[in-house]
């Protein structure tokens, strides 16, 4: 088993030099990984080129290379295939080197700008509550059943995907939840993967640093849903104005949730306040501790999911009134004395932040003060940083601007770059403070008793992130001690 030419099963081959009988031990897409007997698929990166790493490959054990261009000098018993495009053949390969595991389980990728964090962890949460053996694949961490691990990007790449759904495999893991990011699409990162379902959650402004234009990140997410098999289906929510989109190509069976609009499953809002949200799915009432109306429309999304893989009416709707929210995601308590609401939200992207900062608005009783934190991550579009600074002060009675992960930019740039998105007229709100904790520290010595603070963007992450550093950085840890410190 795992001979090369086995492994090899789909890839397109443009040229092959050498033996593919020989057996594979692991696959590598970074040269730093490579030992005895390993097969190193060369990627042209953003960053670097892969090829340029051959050499070492080779030096370190490499008993075969995948490339787009096959070198000139020889490498004695080593042998090269060539292809059209390695990341599409790194799926391939990875996907057969663990024996097609997502053929073995229900795997659903869930996609759109926000909430495929929120949707995948609360499917994780609903089909651990009944019963089942399950995986997720998320921004926050991969689970394999009880298993945790962590992770660094919301995708990862095709060998660490086909990695963890092998071992779900091996644990009897029987359905799998992961957010399809558009890096992920576009990179071909889940090229290959029998999807059982996907979902569409709603498409905004983001990553356009990455995609050449708007419409080019719309056509990647559909990507997923036009490489579904006819036997998969193909979800989406009907009140974003690209919901319909997504599916027209589709082969899949076709179905739609919506709050607002008509569509196969449906939810009202009864109730939205700080207790949680009563909703009303198929004439019957369900209550949920998760707050604000997108989470309505995640809940429908997680109601209509289960209800496609087949669980019982009663015991979805039964269930999904248990779901606990998850980390980072309007994450909130109300401190003891002064009764200070904290809220903790990974809004990063204008929309997400418009939709906090609305259900914030819709369920406070506006004779308290409503405080927002909030930066923008260096290296990211940066075309969204002044609408980010106009929707906080907008919605809000007091701005603190601060930093996010700076990344590799200057910090103090990025916050210029938001203050310029502040109507002039709004300039009494604002104040800009470069350290994200003395920002958080500054809105909790500003709160006046029953005040809400909103810290936003960096959620349920443990660090930040500065020049390729990355230090241990909790926006709930420091919200709530201070809070304590300061006995409010
Ligand atoms: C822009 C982007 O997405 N970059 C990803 C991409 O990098 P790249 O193609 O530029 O790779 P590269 O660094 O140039 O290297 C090219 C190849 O040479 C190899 N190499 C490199 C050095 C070496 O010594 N030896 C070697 O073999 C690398 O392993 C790679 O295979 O492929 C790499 C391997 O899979 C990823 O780690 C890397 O993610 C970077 C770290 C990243 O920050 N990505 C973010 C933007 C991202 O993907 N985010 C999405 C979306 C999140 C959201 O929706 O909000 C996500 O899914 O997380
Ligand atoms: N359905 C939704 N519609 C709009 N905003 C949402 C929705 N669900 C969550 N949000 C908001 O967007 C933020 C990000 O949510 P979540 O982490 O679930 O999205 P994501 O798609 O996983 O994002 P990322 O691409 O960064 O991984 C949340 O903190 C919340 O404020
Ligand atoms: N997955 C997103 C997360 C952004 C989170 C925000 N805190 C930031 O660092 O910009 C990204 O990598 O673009
Ligand atoms: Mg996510």
């Amino acid at each position: 088993m795992n001979t090369l030419k086995d492994i090899l099963y789909r890839v397109p081959i443009e040229a092959v030099e050498g033996n593919t009988s020989q057996q594979v031990r692991e696959i590598h897409i970074d040269s730093r990984k490579v030992g005895l007997n390993d097969l190193f698929i060369a990627i042209k990166g953003n960053a670097s080129d892969g090829h340029d790493f051959i050499e070492i490959a080779i030096q370190q054990g490499a008993l075969a290379i995948v490339c787009e261009e096959i070198p000139v000098s020889s490498f004695k018993g080593v042998t090269f295939i060539k292809v059209t495009d390695s990341r599409l053949a790194a799926a391939y390969i990875a996907s057969n080197f663990y024996n097609n595991p997502s053929k073995k389980i229900k795997l659903v990728g869930i996609t759109g700008t926000n909430g495929k964090t929120t949707i995948s962890s609360l499917l994780f949460q609903h089909f651990k509550s009944l019963g089942k053996k399950v995986g997720l694949i998320s921004t926050v961490n991969i689970k394999v059943n009880e298993l945790i691990y962590p992770t660094k990007l919301t995708t990862p790449d095709s060998l660490s995907i086909n990695y963890y759904l092998n071992e779900m495999c091996d644990e009897g893991v029987e359905y799998a939840f992961m957010e399809v990011s558009s890096h992920g699409i576009d990179q071909q990162r889940t090229a290959g993967l029998d999807f059982a379902g996907a979902v569409f959650t709603n498409l905004s402004h983001d990553h356009l640093d990455y995609h050449p234009s708007f419409s080019a990140y719309r056509d990647v997410k559909k990507k997923l849903f036009d490489d579904l098999p006819k036997n998969a289906f193909a979800l989406t929510n009907e009140d974003d104005k690209n919901g319909i989109f997504m599916l027209q190509n589709s082969k899949a069976k076709k179905y739609t949730y919506a709050l607002k609009s008509h569509a196969d499953f449906r939810a009202k809002i009864l109730e939205n306040n700080f207790d949680g949200l009563l909703l009303k799915i198929n004439d019957q009432e369900v209550f949920s501790s998760l707050i604000g109306s997108f989470n309505a429309s995640n809940l429908l999304a997680v109601y209509a999911v289960a209800k496609l893989l087949g669980v019982d009416e009663l015991e979805n709707l039964k269930t999904i009134s248990g779901l606990k929210a998850v980390a980072g995601r309007f994450q909130y308590f109300v401190s003891k004395k002064d009764k200070i609401t904290g809220i903790i939200d990974y809004a990063h992207t204008p929309d997400a932040l418009k939709n906090v900062l609305e259900t914030i608005t819709d369920i406070r009783t506006k004779n308290e003060q409503l405080i927002t934190v909030v930066g923008c991550g260096g290296d990211r579009d940066p075309s969204k940083r002044p609408l980010m600074a106009t929707i906080a002060a907008n919605l809000s009675n007091q701005v603190i601007l601060t930093s996010d992960n700076p990344r590799t930019e200057d910090p103090e740039a990025i916050i210029k770059a938001m203050e310029a998105g502040v109507n002039p007229v709004d300039a009494s709100k604002l104040l800009s403070i470069t350290s994200r904790k003395q920002a958080i520290k500054t809105a909790c010595k500003m709160a006046q008793p029953g005040d809400i603070i909103l810290v936003a963007g960096k959620g349920h992450e443990t660090y930040q992130e500065v020049n390729g550093v990355r230090s241990p950085f909790n926006d709930l840890e420091i919200l709530t001690e201070t809070l304590i410190n300061l006995n409010k």
